[in-house]
């Protein structure tokens, strides 16, 4: 399983967070990765955690102020970058240039979608992996693969015939190692989760708990 850690703007320490991903990551044969706000990126890379962008936008070098660069992304050391969460959506011109943009750069890709419809949309712009996320369940800790088992099977079925290349993920509401094994079983490969970790008292002892059934 893929354990995906988006730090959002939660005014939790980075690196310290990025500390306790790369050490549990070292623990567990899951894959586990960091997304840090753009600011943060090269301290969070520099404790040797994988680290992901949060957002990247669909454009080139040039005059695009304000825009985050897929290219600079890379040189900061992340190796991946999430596109149009939930609380960053995109229009879906917009989605196909970013992914576009972090696939020039070399970033794996994963597209974020609320629903099993928006998964099979996002699936055949030919991300690495889609995320389905819905809203409704994001930030409340009642986990969506316990709480709309459904809406995660659908959403594996809605990519697969779409593309059977491209990984899916849940998120919303994970927070213990029971939540990733029952988004294991509905065939998920893998969690993208935030406030489990990047709120929780003690954010090392939070992902021990997340990995140690896996
Ligand atoms: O939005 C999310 C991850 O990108 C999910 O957030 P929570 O884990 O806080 O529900």
């Amino acid at each position: 399983m893929f354990v995906l850690v988006n730090l959002k703007t939660y005014p939790c320490d980075p690196v310290a967070v990025a500390e306790a991903v790369r050490d549990v990551d070292e623990s567990t044969d899951a894959r586990l990765a960091v997304a840090p706000q753009a600011a943060d990126l090269a301290r969070v890379a520099e404790t040797g955690v994988e680290t992901w962008a949060q957002h990247v936008d669909p454009i080139e070098h040039g005059s695009n102020t304000g825009h985050t660069l897929a290219e600079s992304v890379a040189d900061a050391g992340a190796v991946g970058t999430l596109i149009n969460h939930s609380e960053k959506r995109l229009k879906l011109a917009d989605i196909d240039g970013s992914v576009q943009a972090a696939e020039r750069a070399g970033l794996e890709t994963v597209v974020c979608a609320n629903n099993p419809e928006q998964i099979g949309a996002a699936a055949a712009l030919g991300p690495d992996a889609v995320a389905v996320e819905p809203p409704e369940l994001i930030g409340t800790g009642t986990p969506v693969s316990q709480a709309d088992p459904d809406i995660v099977e659908d959403a594996v079925e809605a990519a697969d015939n779409v593309d059977s290349e491209v990984s899916v993920l849940c998120g919303a509401g994970i927070s213990t190692g029971d939540d990733v094994v029952a988004a294991g079983d509905l065939g998920a490969e893998g969690v993208l989760l935030a406030s489990g970790v990047a709120k929780a008292d003690d954010p090392q002892a939070a992902l021990e708990d997340l990995v140690e059934p896996l």
